[in-house]
């Protein structure tokens, strides 16, 4: 329905980030789903620069750069933003929501996160103030052997949430690297340039 007041609707500008370590079928499905579900109008898909909260190190940015990009640039609307991967120090996703927002003063921004994400962020780097800079959009995760990971709302900062319906795809990239390492095929859990990639670059091949 037409808004009465003739006022034009809000773009919605949408935010995925993750280590991309690499990115997988559900990153893509996931990206995809956001897109279509939440009416986004432009989704930046941004490679994690220094994963403060993450044990191992990451692969070069370069490599997740170009990975990312195999994966995502087929998703319309999507389009991979490389600012966190350039940018000194730890990644924060609050850093980057300031910059949106600085960027675009009036649109909507939208947090895409994965369900084991959203029970994690109110760890996160000023995670009071996310929900004050976006809305967030949360998709269930399954576990590789269960069913998806049940999702305790109490966990999302304040309280808010739309959710991406997404099929069950137990899919990690901890899962594809350790294939890689053991010489297995990965070529149903990523999409096809990716998975050539990472043969090209002898990537994830030792652990
Ligand atoms: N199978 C999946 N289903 C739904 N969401 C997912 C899935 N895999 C990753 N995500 C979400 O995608 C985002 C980026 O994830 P990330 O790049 O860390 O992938 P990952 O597979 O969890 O990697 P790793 O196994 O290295 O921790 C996070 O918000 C995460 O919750
Ligand atoms: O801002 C933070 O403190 C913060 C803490 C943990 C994760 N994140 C972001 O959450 C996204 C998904 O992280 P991950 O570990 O699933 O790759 C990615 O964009 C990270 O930068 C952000």
């Amino acid at each position: 329905m037409a808004d009465p007041s003739g006022a034009a609707p809000r773009r919605r500008v949408g935010l995925f980030g993750g280590s991309f370590d690499p990115p997988h079928l559900a990153h893509v499905a996931l990206a995809r789903a956001a897109v279509e579900q939440l009416g986004l109008d432009t989704l930046h898909v941004l490679p994690t620069g220094q994963a403060w909260h993450k044990a191992r190190s990451l692969s070069p940015a370069e490599h997740r750069l170009a990975l990312a990009r195999l994966a995502f640039d087929p998703v319309p609307r999507a389009r991979v933003d490389a600012r966190e991967l350039r940018r000194e120090g730890p990644t924060y996703t609050i850093d980057t929501l300031r910059e949106l927002r600085r960027e675009h003063p009036d649109a909507e921004l939208v947090l895409v996160i994965g369900a084991d994400q959203a029970e994690a962020l109110h760890g996160w780097r000023d995670s009071a103030e996310i929900p004050r800079l976006a809305t967030l959009a949360i998709a269930e995760r399954a576990r590789p052997s269960e069913g998806p990971v049940p999702f305790d709302a109490s966990h999302v900062p304040g309280g808010t949430w739309e959710s991406v319906e997404l099929p069950p795809m137990p899919v990690s990239a901890t899962a594809i690297r350790a294939l890689v390492g053991a010489g297995e095929p990965i070529d149903t859990l990523v999409p096809e340039g990716v998975a050539r990639y990472i043969d090209q670059h002898h990537l994830y091949r030792s652990p």
